[in-house]
């Protein structure tokens, strides 16, 4: 079922069109969004989650049997109604431990966030929420760790983990491989793999092997236009993704050689 829809989304800064009149739908599936550098797929996020307001056109939500309108409405109320996204700079609170961080953000999606104090039940219920959501990232036994000294690979999955703690059915992940290193590359496969099996996926990512290996669809943007759209083979085959993007591609060679290997240790701030 299609749960995310633009119509001619547009975004301008000045005279430079970001994201030039794209029609996107989104349904049960992965589907990663690939271009080069500068190509408009950060905006295209941001202007999906309501940190950037468009130039022209309209994003908007499945509600039951109706489309419902949401463009523009802020970062909180895009996440209200079901869309959350994974941030590539995360906001996760460093001195807190991983498991308050996924009860934090439990709690702030919660509707009786403001009378806690009041329910010792609501609490206990978002502490399981955390646990839960912990063993399905498999972070639970660094859960008494503060993120801030998580490593590169751990703190993609605490940023997921958290964007889980809203009960979403769109997710939006940000490259969630940023700064991995190959060692724990498989292990965030692995949770994109795993979130994919019951949330709508929308993927950035720049590593190619990945994106060949779990998409169902491959949106490609240049320019901020859709110039391609279908199945992995499809757009991997597709002569104008060769020209923009692929050109020289071949599988296994990605693994390794993209920007962010700095190593899987821990940065000493979140
Ligand atoms: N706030 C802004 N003001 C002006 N230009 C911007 C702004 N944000 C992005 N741009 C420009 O819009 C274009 C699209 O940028 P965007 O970051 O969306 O691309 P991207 O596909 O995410 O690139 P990358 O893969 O490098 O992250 C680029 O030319 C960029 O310089």
């Amino acid at each position: 079922m299609a749960r995310l829809r633009t119509r001619g989304l547009t975004k301008r800064f000045g005279g430079l069109t970001a994201v030039d009149h794209v029609d996107f739908e989104l349904g049960d599936e992965l589907c990663s969004l690939i271009g080069p550098n500068g190509a408009g797929k950060t905006t295209f996020f941001d202007l999906l989650t309501g940190v950037l307001e468009p130039t022209e056109g309209t994003v908007e939500r499945r509600r039951g049997d109706t489309w419902e309108d949401v463009t523009g409405a802020p970062p909180h109320a895009t996440a209200a109604s079901g869309v959350h996204r994974s941030y590539q700079i995360t906001s996760v609170f460093p001195e807190r431990t991983v498991h308050e961080n996924v009860r934090i953000a439990a709690q702030a999606a919660g509707s009786d966030s403001y009378t806690l104090w009041r329910n010792a039940g609501a609490f206990d219920r978002y502490v399981e929420e955390a646990d839960d959501i912990l063993d399905r990232v498999r972070l639970a036994d660094r859960a008494d760790t503060p993120a801030r000294s998580l490593s590169h690979g751990a703190k993609r999955q605490l940023e997921v983990a958290i964007a889980l703690a809203g009960d979403p059915d769109v997710l939006l992940l940000d490259e969630p491989n940023a700064g991995v290193s190959s060692e724990s590359v498989d292990d965030i496969v692995a949770l994109i793999e795993d979130v994919a099996s019951d949330h709508a996926v929308l993927l950035v990512e720049h590593n190619m092997d990945i994106v060949m290996n779990v998409s169902d669809r491959i949106v490609v943007l240049n320019r901020g236009s859709v110039i391609a759209d279908g199945t992995p083979e499809e757009v991997r085959d597709d002569p104008a993704v060769q020209e923009a993007y692929l050109g020289g591609y071949e599988p296994g060679a990605a693994r390794g050689t993209d920007r962010g290997e700095d190593g899987d240790t821990a940065e000493g701030s979140a």
